[in-house]
């Protein structure tokens, strides 16, 4: 079946539980997006968004109550057994045998995969090669994260899902894994990661969608996600100065702006024209703005304002 671009298609879904009636709860409304055939596609949201039950709709662990899901053309859940071997699933919790070591864990696992790669090949993709040997109770929980990525990898996927994939990692780990990532992404491998680490998904995301209360409320680049958000330029009023002495503030392109002690802060969405009146104004002035600092908003600040919106409605439950 021909798929096109589109790898990944959700239109529409929706994942209700406890059924109808008041004790039932819907975690997933009508979300729809497509992923793109080597696209990276991360899925931001606060905790209890409906990350995780989106994503297990997509790998095809449970049914829709209601919209559609294609994998690589495919149901993922009727047809699963066209989809499951295409695909490398990464869980939230992995659950292995506590007695084996990680190589025996992975050799256990070659049995169900088609294609896989050699055992050692893949514990070294992930840093696990040195660690073998050693029992799986034994492993830390950054290295257990690592043995399940290297599980969600052996069968060389198309389509990898990554569920948060470098919770509990320490940092050196976490960017050797996002250096993972990156080349299976230029290799061509098609990603759905969730994770709550914004840094994450803008250093590897080419776009994302921020979910709140079950719906995804954003989706772009991060570039256009971060660029829908004010930038930021601070300064020092110079002594003798006052914020009423600027240029008229709207007309720089300010929306928004705050002093305290002298220290001013104006949000604008235009940060260029509003930089350029500032800097004309202090030549013509022969004034120093000291402790001049313009920024454009980070990932993070656009999605604490979007996602955190979610704190003042709870979601409904029981509709
Ligand atoms: N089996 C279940 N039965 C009832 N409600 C559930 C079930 N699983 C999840 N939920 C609820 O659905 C909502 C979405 O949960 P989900 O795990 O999808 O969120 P998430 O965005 O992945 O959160 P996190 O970032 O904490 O992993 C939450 O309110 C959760 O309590």
């Amino acid at each position: 079946m021909d798929v096109g671009d589109g790898v990944i298609e959700v239109s529409e879904l929706r994942r209700r539980y406890g059924g109808q009636g008041d004790k039932g709860f819907e975690a997933v409304r009508d979300v729809s997006f497509t992923v793109r055939r080597g696209e990276l596609f991360a899925l931001l949201g606060t905790n209890g968004a409906g990350k995780t039950s989106t994503v297990e709709l997509l790998e095809g662990l449970a049914r829709p109550t209601g919209g559609t899901v294609r994998v690589l053309g495919h149901d993922p859940y009727a047809e699963r057994r066209l989809v499951r071997p295409r695909i490398g699933v990464m869980l939230q919790e992995g659950g292995f045998p506590a007695d084996l070591s990680a190589a025996e864990t992975v050799r256990m696992w070659v049995g169900c995969t088609t294609g896989a790669r050699p055992v050692g090949e893949t514990l070294d993709l992930v840093g696990l090669g040195p660690r073998r040997d050693v029992r799986v109770k034994q492993l830390s929980g950054g290295e257990r994260r690592r043995l399940d990525l290297a599980l969600a990898l052996l069968g060389r996927p198309e389509v990898l899902f990554l569920d948060e994939p470098t919770t509990g990692l320490d940092p050196e780990a976490r960017h050797t894994t996002w250096e993972l990532v990156r080349r299976l992404r230029e290799e061509g491998t098609t990603v759905l990661l969730t994770t709550h680490y914004l840094e994450e998904a803008e250093s590897l995301a080419d776009r994302l969608a921020i979910m709140r209360d079950g719906r995804i409320v954003t989706t772009g680049t991060p570039g256009q996600v971060i660029g829908a958000h004010p930038a930021r330029i601070r300064f020092a009023m110079p002594a003798g100065w006052f914020v009423g002495d600027l240029p008229p503030l709207a007309a720089l392109g300010v929306l928004r702006h705050e002093e305290n002690d002298g220290r001013v802060e104006l949000q604008t969405a235009e940060l260029q024209r509003t930089l350029t009146g500032l800097l004309l104004w202090a030549r013509e002035k022969d004034v120093e703005l000291e402790g001049l600092d313009a920024r454009t908003a980070s990932l993070e600040e656009a999605f604490l304002a979007i996602a955190g919106a979610a704190t003042t409605s709870e979601p409904e439950r029981g509709e």
